[in-house]
């Protein structure tokens, strides 16, 4: 059974997208097929690609090009393919954007049980917003969110804590009673650089390192179970 000490009842939640409310990494896999596919360069894997998604798309895109040019990510070759490589990127992105992505079990009633209790919700990734908002809308969850930021809302991403502070004050609710909910370190990072409390779920994606072993308040197996946060 899952298992939290987050003290008091959190007064607002802020939840992350990818690997938290909607598996989307299919999405991710059949984008990067058509980016690599028009650069005339070999596919990458379903596996590697997990490992790198969470860090925002220009990450994501430079790490996929290091990995089939076997290059470090900041070398020449993937500096010269970037621009072309990130142009067919989102245009492969925005067609197929929710067609491989489901919303994972419990994530529904999960966020109707944190409605429930009275809790304003936010959406914070680092997905550009242009992809985000109309995912969310798609899958029926973007009715759940006051407020949904993305990986080029703010100066930084996640894992800096700039987001989640600035989403802190768009809600309205002081850091420390503003519980962050996300799969990766990078949302656990940032919530600790915030000073807010922080569950990560098991199923999302971590960079390929078990995410038990991330520093976070909680883990819970579905978004359902954080029903056993504090009712005071
Ligand atoms: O890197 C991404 O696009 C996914 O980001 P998220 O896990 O913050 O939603
Ligand atoms: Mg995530």
């Amino acid at each position: 059974m899952a298992h939290t000490p987050i003290a008091a009842r959190p007064l607002a939640a802020i939840l992350d997208l990818d690997g938290t409310l909607v598996d989307t990494l299919g999405d991710f896999v059949h984008a990067l097929g058509g980016m690599l596919a028009d650069l005339s360069l070999p596919p990458v894997g379903r596996a590697e690609v997990e490992t790198m998604v969470g860090k925002g798309s220009e990450h994501l895109i430079r790490a996929v090009l290091a990995h089939v040019l076997g290059q470090a990510p900041g070398a020449a070759a993937v500096q010269a393919l970037y621009p072309r490589a990130r142009d067919r990127y989102q245009d492969h992105y925005r067609a197929v954007n929710g067609r491989h992505a489901t919303v994972y079990p419990g994530a529904v009633l999960g966020l109707e049980r944190l409605c429930g209790l009275g809790l304003p919700l936010a959406c914070l990734t680092n997905k550009p917003t242009a992809f985000a908002l109309p995912l969310l809308r798609a899958k029926g969850l973007d009715g759940f969110f006051a407020h949904v930021f993305g990986g080029d809302s703010f100066a930084r991403k996640k894992p800096d804590p700039l987001p989640l502070l600035k989403t802190c004050a768009a809600l309205g609710t002081p850091p420390a009673r503003t519980l962050m909910v996300g799969d990766s370190s990078n949302d656990a990072l940032a919530a600790r650089g915030a000073g807010c409390p922080v569950v990560l779920v098991t199923y999302g994606y971590n960079h390929g390192v078990p995410v038990r072993a991330v520093d976070a308040d909680g883990f819970v197996d579905a978004l359902a179970d954080l029903q056993m946060l504090p009712k005071k």
